[in-house]
């Protein structure tokens, strides 16, 4: 194994593997630190270890990310990456700043760098400012975000309020100045260096620059570079020829817990084309009406009546999201919608159900969580950084889709599907 990456969510995980996969690595995701590490590794390039640290007390975040990033050093990873949100998902209280500067102590680095850019999805940093599209995020929908509500989009300043070690930018004109000047700067100066940039010649540059960091933060595109510099050294094995991704027969579902702008879009979508559809909420389930049982029996039903899978729904919009957070305060809302949904999955799951698209990054993580996966395949992509995944572990395999919340097309769910058939 050449390159150890720590995830701070599951979809962000999926996201990094296929990119990483998609450049000629041989790739393995776990779910979890599981205890086999090293021999999971002993058969890939890249392993990409998925936590669900980007929300938690930041203490137990950074924690969990140092023992990652033990377990990748001692499975053999030569360089480390650590994996967050392009939309640099976060609060004041971290989890960002603290568990990469505690990872730059681990590794013993007075400088590393942290850019969330990924030109392809329209998320690009300049002057140190991150855009969602043509907007600032702070004027995109990720100001409302139920967990981490983004509405400062200055990341110099974002990540100065979340780390005590200085915080730097690296601007344009060095991004794209001669070989080297990357370089120059940000080990010139103790800190962590915000990169500018806009398309993917300034992802490679980072990779051309800083391979030789023992470790790069960022989002998953800044990684793009990466495998080719690895295969000019002769770092990676041929790839072998992979098995096909042949997805299990068996029924489907669709289990949504963003409330992302995005995925109420692609909810909007899937009910205009049919698609049996049940909403759900976080009162209704602090107050039992809504319980696994009686979505579990809505989706069997509908699941039986035609080629078209169920969506089961808590996606709202932030009005709603707000007044439930009012009620129940903002982690208990979301634990009650997630450990649901992982419910009905993993209950789903012991009745013949072999696919099911996942939407939201938390939401996600208590799916597969609930599904006692731990480690996954990358299939076929289905829209930029979502691909198929299948189980690896288990007794027979699940075809998942771990979508980001604001990841894919309109018809994403639709797609999904159509890519299986
Ligand atoms: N109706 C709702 N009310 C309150 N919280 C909700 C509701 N629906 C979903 N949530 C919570 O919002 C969070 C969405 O986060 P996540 O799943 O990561 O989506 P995204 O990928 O869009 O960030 C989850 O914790 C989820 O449980
Ligand atoms: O970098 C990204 O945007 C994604 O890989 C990601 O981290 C997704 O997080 P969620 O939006 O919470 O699914």
């Amino acid at each position: 194994m050449i390159l150890g990456a720590i995830a701070d969510d599951l979809t962000g995980a999926t996201d990094l593997s296929l990119i990483l996969a998609r450049n000629g690595m041989r790739v393995v995701q776990t779910i979890g630190l599981p205890d086999d590490l090293g021999a999971v590794a002993a058969e890939a390039d890249a392993v990409v270890v998925a936590l669900k640290s980007r929300t938690i007390p930041a203490e137990e975040a950074v924690a969990m990310s140092l023992d990652a990033a033990r377990a990748l050093q001692a499975a053999g990873a030569r360089r480390f990456f650590f994996k967050y949100c392009s939309t640099f998902d976060s609060t004041d209280e971290g989890n960002i700043g603290p568990v990469a500067s505690a990872l730059m102590s681990h590794f013993d680095m007075e400088c590393s760098v942290a850019c969330p850019s990924f030109p392809e999805n329209g998320r690009t940093v300049y002057q140190g400012h991150l855009f969602v599209h043509d907007r600032l995020i702070s004027d995109s929908p990720m100001k409302d975000h139920p967990l981490t509500p983004m509405r400062d989009p200055d990341l110099v300043r974002v990540l100065s309020r979340q780390t005590e070690r200085p915080v730097h930018l690296v601007p344009l004109a060095t991004m794209r100045g001669a070989p080297g000047a990357i370089a120059a700067q940000v080990t010139a100066t103790p800190g962590i260096f915000i990169l500018d940039a806009i398309d993917d010649s300034d992802l490679r540059a980072i990779a051309r620059d800083l391979a030789d960091l023992p470790l790069i933060t960022g989002g998953s595109a800044v990684a793009m570079g990466l495998p080719d510099i690895y295969r000019a050294r002769g770092w990676l094995s041929a790839a072998a020829a992979q098995a096909p991704f042949e997805a299990p027969a068996g029924k489907g579902v669709i289990l949504a817990g963003s409330c992302s702008e995005m995925t109420r879009k692609q909810i909007d979508a899937a009910r205009r084309a049919g698609l049996p559809m049940l909403q759900i909420d976080a009162e209704g389930i602090a107050e039992g009406r809504i319980t696994a049982g009686t979505v579990v029996d809505f989706v069997e039903k509908a699941a039986g009546q035609g080629p078209l899978p169920p969506v089961v729904y808590s996606s709202a919009d932030p009005g709603t999201v707000a007044r439930a957070q009012k009620a129940l305060g903002r982690m208990r809302a979301g634990e009650l919608v997630e450990t649901l949904l992982g419910e009905v999955a993993a209950s789903l799951a012991g009745r013949g159900f072999t696919r099911i698209v996942s939407a939201g990054g938390e939401t996600s993580g208590a799916v597969a969580g609930a599904l006692g996966a731990s480690a996954l395949r990358i299939g076929p992509e289905i829209d930029p950084g979502v691909p198929w995944v299948m189980t690896l572990d288990g007794e027979r395999p699940l075809c998942l889709a771990l979508k980001s919340g604001n990841f894919g097309s309109e018809d994403f769910f639709l797609k999904a599907w159509e890519l299986l058939a």
